[in-house]
């Protein structure tokens, strides 16, 4: 079943989310671009004020933007997976060395960091083909997600639907875990449920349509119950077995 990350911009946008049960509360600082960083610190006080809650949704942090250069891009992951955050969420784009960079964060993944590549689906080719995920598999990442660096139009908009079912299909065959993200819509969630993703992620709609605004209750529960709602997988009935006279 497909589960729901919401980005959260501040400690105070916790509260306001975590009673809608999200599967995982990701830090992010919208403000800050598209993988905006929260400061290391406040991400470790994240993670100890919530390690006391028994019900609490698993938390991812982002390294903030960065050029694809591995003295720019190890630090700062290894900063956020210093911060004992569940997921590392880093942002790989085709300019510069993504190759040198995902290969320079094989170590820390093998020291037990969960890696996330973050795939920026208005720079990369449509085509998962074209994507590094047998590289990221074999460097240790936990997971890959597509999201947009842009935000003006939504995934959808630069990758079809069959595109983005190719793109999971072809994560999933490497064990990685799957998102997709991007200026996505309630009305987004079905056809992309649909191809079944692990989680779908939400900052936009969250905020009823303008990222930086901050959280709105009311989107917040309208993203919720439409996640809620999505059909629950349902193994295949016993076979009945033949009646002997
Ligand atoms: O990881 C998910 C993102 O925070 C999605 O942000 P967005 O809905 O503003 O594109």
């Amino acid at each position: 079943m497909t589960g729901w990350l919401a980005s959260v911009a501040n400690a105070a946008e916790i509260s306001l989310i975590l009673p809608t049960a999200p599967d995982i509360l990701d830090l992010k600082d919208p403000a800050a671009g598209a993988l905006g960083a929260w400061d290391a610190g406040d991400i470790a006080a994240a993670v100890r004020d919530l390690a006391a809650n028994q019900q609490r949704p698993r938390l991812s942090a982002t390294i903030g933007d960065h050029p694809m250069r591995p003295d720019a891009v190890l630090p700062a992951a290894r900063r956020i997976a210093a911060t004992g955050v569940d997921f590392v969420k880093i942002g790989f784009a085709p300019d510069g060395a993504p190759d040198r960079c995902i290969d320079a964060l094989a170590p820390l993944a093998a020291e037990g960091a969960r890696l996330i590549a973050v795939l920026f689906a208005d720079l990369w080719p449509g085509d998962p083909c074209c994507l590094p995920i047998d590289r990221l598999a074999a460097a240790g990442f936990r997971g890959a997600m597509l999201d947009t660096s842009g935000k003006r139009h939504g995934l959808r908009h630069h990758w079809n639907d069959a595109q983005l079912g190719a793109f999971v299909s072809c994560a999933k065959a490497h064990h990685l875990l799957t998102g997709l993200a991007g200026s996505l819509r309630v009305s987004d969630i079905p056809a992309l449920s649909a191809l079944a993703p692990d989680y779908l992620g939400f900052r936009g709609a969250l905020c009823g349509g303008e990222r930086t605004a901050g959280i709105d209750p009311q989107a917040v529960t309208r993203v919720a119950a439409c996640m809620a709602k999505l059909p629950i997988a349902t193994p295949p009935p016993p076979r009945s077995l033949p009646v002997r006279s």
